[in-house]
């Protein structure tokens, strides 16, 4: 498999006033054309900065990006790449069927269709609505779609996209989410980056998570999925302690740690014993399982 995207030992830093402010600190990473990489971590980690760099809007770093093998820095390196940003700055003065038409022509790309395609791609993203309204009018989430839509139209190889389901209502979001799962198993390459491990299984092949300018580890989504059931509590009313090692987060309620095997069993035993199951729940959340990894690599 060909290299999407090569992020390798890239340091930046800024200087304010006399002070410097190291913002990444040897943050290498490659995606695969095809895969997924979903880049998460809490705000500030310097999630953003990475897409600014890959994105040639940074230029004063130290280490070495390449698209599809192509340095960075050139601009024949983002002739297949589409990015939207959190924030999508689109022109407020021109209609969304414009914004789409203008993506087309940057891209080079010409179909006798163009039209149709473009309202296709309004529609799939649910702001058909808005086609010929001025940017600068529509609500802030219509602007979010019609900035996806600009990307999707285009057909990049590479999507890059920043905090893609940030407000976005949950009707949309589910939307979204099918588009972009449509667009990987079509064979596009993802890189995206998220607050939040939520909605990443759908998506993620693998995830990487920052922390203060580092990458902690990468690890394939379906590495934590796994482990993560491997641990869970089952929480339960009775009168005393129905399994060895329960503890007590008050009188008459216990708490029991527990492999994802052994849960039917365990309620089996608890329900023939008189006790009420109360609640179940994974023991560690995806992020905290991360910094688990993270701590195994000695990160
Ligand atoms: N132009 C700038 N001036 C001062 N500080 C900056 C600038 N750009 C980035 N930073 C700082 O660099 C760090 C990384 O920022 P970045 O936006 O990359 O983080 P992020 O992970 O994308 O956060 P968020 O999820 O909030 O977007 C932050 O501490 C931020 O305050």
């Amino acid at each position: 498999m060909n290299t999407a995207l090569s992020f390798h030992l890239v340091s930046k830093t800024l200087r304010i006033g006399r002070e410097r402010i190291q913002i990444l600190r040897d943050v290498s990473f490659e995606l695969k054309e095809g895969e997924t990489l979903a880049l998460l971590g809490p705000n500030g980690a310097g999630k953003s900065t990475c897409i600014r760099i890959i994105l040639d809007m940074i230029r004063d770093y130290r280490g070495s990006v390449t698209l599809h093998g192509h340095d960075a820095r050139r601009a024949q390196a983002r002739s297949h790449v589409a990015y939207v940003a959190e924030n999508p700055s689109l022109h407020e003065r021109l209609t969304p069927m414009e914004v789409l038409r203008t993506g087309l022509a940057r891209h080079d790309i010409r179909r006798s269709d163009a039209n149709a395609w473009c309202k296709c791609w309004l529609q799939r993203l649910e702001v058909e609505e808005y086609a010929h309204c001025l940017i600068g009018r529509l609500p802030k989430g219509a602007t979010q779609k019609v900035a996806l839509a600009h990307a999707m139209a285009v057909q990049p190889r590479l999507l890059i996209l920043d905090e893609p389901f940030s407000g976005l209502d949950p009707y949309a979001h589910g939307n979204v989410l099918h588009i972009l799962d449509e667009y990987r198993r079509a064979g596009g390459s993802l890189f995206l980056t998220s607050h939040r491990l939520q909605n990443m299984e759908r998506l993620a092949d693998r995830v990487g998570f920052m922390r203060k300018g580092k990458l902690l580890a990468v690890r394939p989504y379906r590495e934590l999925a796994t482990e993560r059931k491997a641990d869970l509590i089952i929480r339960y009313e009775a009168r005393h302690a129905l399994f060895d090692e329960s503890s007590s987060p008050c009188p008459g309620v216990f708490e029991y740690r527990l492999a994802y095997l052994e849960l039917q069993a365990s309620i089996a035993r608890l329900l023939a014993q008189g006790g009420t199951l109360l609640a179940i729940r994974p023991e560690l959340s995806l992020e905290d399982l991360f910094f688990r990894f993270a701590a195994r690599d000695g990160a």
